[in-house]
């Protein structure tokens, strides 16, 4: 993929691109798994494994591992914002839509897998708010939402490469439907965007007015999927919880420490000095973010009241170790996660 603007920031990564990778077989075994768990994620769950797909909205197996290794390729080795945070969030996904198979067309499954595994693309590890402040050449280019803006021209971008274009078998108006699909649901991933779109849907909940068949009732109820999809790992066990946090924070204090090298003053959760205050900051989070959200996708999808459930869990250990309260016996001291 072409650099797009403000490349050189990805220098703090120091990685630069070696080329093509050198695909060994278990690489190559691991991303053929991965397209054919795209490929599943498509197929209504109710056909066998050997279903050929007669539709016109099939995958080109190989135009999807050829797209798949160039989506991967285009994810840095940032702490977080990688390409196993991608892969979780499609998986999340996966198993959302593997209940409700019925209430959404086989091309809305298909852009919202998609979007997840392309939501973060090219991400540098440096939030909306650092791009603007230190005027980036992306914040040149959008005035809002600016990563994820360039996210979703990113999944453009590598859709438009020789043989990459796994869309190009629907007609022209499907293929504009279906990329408008995965930019709504790429935008939505914004946080600056959760708090409208949750809004929403809890107001058509409580006036029992949500309504599955209208489109905006539709288009927002997707909005804060993609949202729970992406927040998904403050609803995993206790363990995976914390050393996610650990690793996001990484990511937030290494864009903090670069903030005072240029001269500025990081937020407080991007400040390393403020490491202390992490587990009330956590405790904050779940509360505004995470555990409204999994409540109203409880009301609409009963099956995902764990998500709920887990991170209401989550929230009482955070505000253990806030309060200087043991926690539970069993849970492992978590070791920093070995980097992949
Ligand atoms: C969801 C996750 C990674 C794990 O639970 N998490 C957390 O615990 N605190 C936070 C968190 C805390 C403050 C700000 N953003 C956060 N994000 C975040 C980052 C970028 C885009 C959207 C959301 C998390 O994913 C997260
Ligand atoms: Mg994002
Ligand atoms: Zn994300």
């Amino acid at each position: 993929v072409r650099k797009p603007p403000g490349w050189q920031l990805s220098g703090n990564w120091g990685e630069k691109r070696k080329g093509y990778h050198a695909i060994t077989r278990s690489s190559e075994l691991f991303f053929r798994s991965v397209c054919l768990f795209l490929l599943l994620c498509t197929r209504p769950c109710n056909l066998p494994l050997n279903y050929v797909c007669t539709t016109q909205h099939c995958f080109d197996h190989e135009k999807l591992v050829r797209f798949t290794l160039s989506v991967r390729k285009n994810y840095h080795k940032v702490p977080y914002h990688n390409w196993w945070h991608a892969f979780n969030v499609a998986h999340c996904m996966y198993r959302m839509l593997d209940h409700e198979q019925e209430i959404f067309t086989e091309l809305e499954r298909q852009a919202l897998i998609i979007a997840c595994i392309c939501h973060d693309l090219d991400h540098r590890g440096y939030t909306n708010q650092f791009m603007v402040k230190y005027e980036t050449a992306l914040a040149s280019l959008y005035s809002t939402s600016v990563m994820e803006q360039h996210h979703f021209n990113q999944t453009v971008t590598i859709l438009q490469q020789d043989g990459h274009n796994i869309f190009d078998h629907l007609t022209s108006d499907v293929y504009k439907q279906v990329l408008g699909y995965i930019r709504h649901y790429i935008l939505a991933t914004d946080l600056a965007q959760f708090f409208s779109n949750h809004k929403q849907v809890t107001r058509f909940c409580a006036d029992q007015t949500f309504n599955i068949e209208n489109t905006y009732h539709r288009n927002k109820l997707q909005a804060i999927m993609m949202s729970a999809c992406d927040l998904s790992a403050c609803a995993k066990t206790w363990p995976v919880q914390k050393k996610t946090v650990e690793i996001i924070y990484e990511e937030f204090y290494a864009q903090g420490d670069l903030e005072k090298k240029k001269g500025g003053v990081p937020l407080p959760m991007m400040d390393r000095d403020n490491a202390h205050n992490l587990p009330k900051e956590q405790v904050n989070f779940l509360r505004i973010f995470c555990e409204p959200l999994y409540g109203t996708l409880a009301v609409i999808f009963p099956h995902l009241s764990p998500l709920l459930e887990n991170t209401k869990d989550n929230i009482h250990k955070w505000d253990n170790l806030a309060h200087g309260r043991p926690t539970t016996m069993w849970e492992v001291e978590t070791s920093r996660i070995e980097k992949d």
